[in-house]
């Protein structure tokens, strides 16, 4: 067995829309091993989601898939819809940000736990009954027992949040993708959702993929964290050392503009000047040259390739910030 549950490799993920084919995921490699928490951070429109949705197959109408996307070896870009329905819940599961879209409202919290359970996991009605107590309690759901007769909308934001979660957990899957999962969410609840999911993750060993624009909420809780720009990613690496030591200005950037629920307080920070290129015509470059205070001419005429900085940590950028001798090696 590898260490590696998911391997991406020049993943490109593309939708046509009336101004263009949107160049939304651009040659975008990664892993996700066994057991880990890697967050996606990004500003809005960097791809973030478009990504999270190419793993799992569910691309919008006019959108082609190219690459590699290994899980467990298996290349997922040429399953057969049926496969992937096989794939969703016990191997590959979802939070979206909105529970109130994912949750049916006219089924009660009890039939929308156990019904992926029976069918996956061919488990009786009784046993998945136990299990979607069990499961309501993990996820820290009050008076499980009630909640489980309930409507979605009896219940608040934060609580249906909890829900979706224990539907992701129902079948056990190996990877769980949670795409801004507290976005709708007040400040406090959304620590307690995040935290919960990082919890969740460690005790079941788990691997996470944790999507947010707070690059403060990801680096606290995951292992490792990447950074999208448009498309690409930044950089990627242990998510102490990204958030501590960021080697592509856009990383840096990110850290002083986002107003983080961390400290709510202090927002707003600073603003990142410029904005995200067109994704139906990105420059020739590196995509984020027109925003860099230290972009030279080189940058505007070739993508940056990913350079190794330090241990498990990668920059696209040919000139990256606090560059220590020795790293200059293998340029
Ligand atoms: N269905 C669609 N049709 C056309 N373009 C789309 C579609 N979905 C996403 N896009 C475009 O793809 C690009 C990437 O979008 P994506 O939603 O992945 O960004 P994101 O980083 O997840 O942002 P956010 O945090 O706002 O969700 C954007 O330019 C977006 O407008």
């Amino acid at each position: 067995m590898t260490a590696e549950l998911l391997e991406v490799t020049d993943l490109h993920a593309y939708i046509g829309s009336p101004k263009g084919v949107v160049r939304a995921v651009d040659g975008v490699s990664f892993d996700l091993r066994r057991g880990e928490a890697l967050g996606v951070v990004g500003e809005s429109g960097s791809g973030k989601s478009v990504m999270a949705r190419a793993i799992m197959g569910l691309m919008p109408a006019r959108s082609d898939r190219t690459g590699e996307i290994l899980f467990k070896g298996r290349d997922l870009l040429g399953l057969s819809r049926k496969e992937l329905q096989e794939i969703w819940g016990p191997q590959i599961a979802m939070v979206f940000q909105d529970p109130g879209r994912s949750l049916n409202p006219v089924v009660r919290i009890e039939r929308q736990l156990t019904e992926g359970m029976r069918r996956h996991l061919g488990i009786s009605r009784s046993e998945a009954n136990t299990r979607a107590l069990d499961l309501l309690k993990e996820v820290g759901v009050p008076d499980p027992e009630q909640r489980l007769r309930a409507y979605p909308h009896e219940l608040s934001g934060g609580m249906r949040q909890r829900v979706m979660i224990a539907v992701a957990l129902a079948c056990e899957p190996d990877l769980l993708i949670a795409d801004e999962p507290t976005t709708a969410l007040d400040v406090t609840i959304q620590r307690q959702v995040l935290d919960l999911l990082r919890r969740v993750q460690t005790e079941r060993g788990m691997s996470l993929m944790l999507i947010s624009h707070d690059l403060h909420v990801v680096a606290g809780r995951t292992d490792r964290t990447a950074v999208m720009y448009a498309g690409r990613l930044a950089e990627i690496g242990e998510s102490h050392e990204v958030f501590e030591d960021p080697r592509h200005r856009y990383t840096s950037a990110l850290l002083g503009a986002t107003p983080s629920i961390e400290h709510a307080r202090h927002a707003p920070l600073n603003v990142i000047s410029g904005s995200l290129p067109s994704p139906t015509d990105p420059p020739p470059g590196c995509r984020f040259a027109p925003r860099c205070a230290a972009a030279s001419e080189a940058c505007d005429s070739a993508q940056p390739a990913m350079l190794g900085v330090g241990v498990d940590h990668a920059v696209a950028c040919l000139n990256p910030t606090n560059m220590r001798e020795g790293e200059l090696v293998g340029r």
